[in-house]
């Protein structure tokens, strides 16, 4: 009778980053979200929902608006505005007077194929993304937007323990957000999975619209612009959600702001894929390069009325679906270790930007709470004590006005801000939006 020698693998299987993410999320969020987990796991292991933004710089909005329409997309703005004017005239005793408003965008998976200029600051990988743009132009010769300012440091200049905002008592006070009329986006029905076409351009070579996250148009309009509003996007590249809020009109200033060379070539010609170069609103805008982590550096000291922190973060939907730049590669422990303290350290300049009385939204698309409203509560407590700076909350209550859309579902485990979940029928997230008000 032969023998056979048992087969017998001679390697343990390598595990690639997205594994080691999954394993990780698995360790921490399945005991912190519990019963839900499996859920939100499927979600993340899922490609995400899209929405469409409507250019208004094109030429050919009604045209492409029409587009949308005829394949099903619903107009995402009147959904929610239907459930805000329901609620804000309960909460406020007055309706209907909306505001404008943004959203956000990644345009990541499209410009990662773009050559990189000359950085200096590669220790930043990682990093949001979504997609949707299928093609990108190159920057032309002749387009400027505003000043491109650069200030690059050492951020290493105050240690965060991470312990700092234990026990902090932050108020919160009720608010809400807005809806730009000036803002078009369009999405499928909860459980439609279909895709959009590719965006057309204009005869002046201007896009059509755009797919982001559902999630990221939250952190835009948590930030309540108005017409005179000086805003700062303060790590603005892909340049989503300055984009976004350029599409609402509502501002005076729009600076944008981001420290990495290669992601602001990225931000510029998002800019002018979007935006013709002749329209006022360019002289709006200015570009600027600077660590917005350094706390000894960053001298854009009480100047803005509003400030957007879409920080860097895990991505954790990117961290569980893709190897490349994964925060989970071995070589890039360190950064993901370090990210909560750089978070913080970037919350902190953003307070410190704001006027008295101006507001700052921090947001990103973890579910870790250590990214999040540990963050806040560490950086709202660093601020006070070494800056004077006194804080409140600003609390949207979205969980009980964007989830009866069907389109969005939140966490229930957040002390501080709100968490959009990712699921199934509608896979939008996740997405962190923290809003805080400077009162000191
Ligand atoms: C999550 S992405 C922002 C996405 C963007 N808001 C959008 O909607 O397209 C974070 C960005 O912050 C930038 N960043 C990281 N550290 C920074 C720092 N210290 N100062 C300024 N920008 C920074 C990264 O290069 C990255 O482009």
């Amino acid at each position: 009778m032969m023998k056979f020698k048992p087969k017998v693998a001679k390697h343990i299987p390598i595990k690639t980053p997205s594994m080691h993410a999954l394993d990780h999320f698995d360790f921490y969020y399945g005991p912190l979200f519990g019963k839900k987990w499996p859920s939100i796991r499927l979600g993340l292991l899922t490609p995400k929902k899209f929405v469409a933004v409507l250019n208004r710089f094109s030429h050919d909005i009604d045209v492409n608006e029409n587009i949308l329409q005829d394949l099903g997309a619903q107009d995402l703005m009147q959904i929610l505005r239907k459930g805000f004017v329901y609620v804000k005239s309960m909460d406020k005793g007055t309706n209907n007077d909306w505001d404008l408003e943004a959203d956000q965008i990644s345009f990541e998976r499209n410009l990662q194929n773009e050559p990189d200029e000359t950085d200096d600051f590669d220790e930043e990988k990682s990093f949001r993304t979504s997609a949707g743009l299928k093609e990108f132009r190159r920057p032309s010769e002749v387009f400027e937007f505003g000043q491109d300012k650069t200030n690059m440091s050492d951020s290493r200049d105050i240690e965060i323990t991470g312990l700092e905002g234990m026990g902090i008592q932050l108020e919160k006070v009720d608010d809400f957000i807005t809806i730009p009329n000036a803002l078009k986006v369009y999405t499928y029905d909860r459980t439609w999975l279909n895709d959009y076409p590719t965006p057309v351009k204009d005869d002046n070579g201007i896009y059509s619209w755009w797919l982001l996250d559902g999630g990221s148009i939250i952190p835009v309009l948590a930030l309540d612009l108005k017409e005179t509003d000086s805003v700062l996007d303060m790590c603005a590249a892909p340049g989503g959600k300055s984009l976004l809020i350029l599409q609402t009109g509502c501002f005076d200033k729009l600076t944008c702001n981001e420290v990495k060379m290669s992601r602001l070539g990225q931000l510029r010609r998002a800019l002018a894929n979007y935006v013709p170069d002749d329209d006022p609103i360019v002289e709006k805008v200015i570009l600027k390069r600077k660590d917005a982590a350094s706390l000894e550096q960053w001298d854009d000291i009480a100047v803005y009325d509003k400030v957007l922190l879409d920080a860097p973060c895990t991505t954790d939907k990117l961290s569980v679906l893709q190897d490349d730049e994964n925060l989970f590669s071995s070589s890039m422990t360190q950064i993901r270790l370090d990210l909560p303290a750089t978070q913080t350290k970037l919350l902190i300049n953003a307070l410190r930007s704001v006027k008295v009385g101006g507001t700052v939204v921090y947001s990103t698309c973890s579910l870790a709470p250590n990214q999040n409203d540990v963050v806040v509560d560490n950086a709202v407590s660093i601020a006070e004590s070494k800056f004077g700076i006194k804080v409140v909350e600003k609390s949207l209550a979205l969980e009980t006005k964007l989830v009866s859309s069907g389109l969005y579902r939140f966490s229930t485990n957040c002390h501080r801000g709100h968490l959009i979940l990712p699921f199934l029928p509608s896979n939008f997230g996740p997405m962190y939006i923290c809003k805080l008000q400077r009162i000191k």
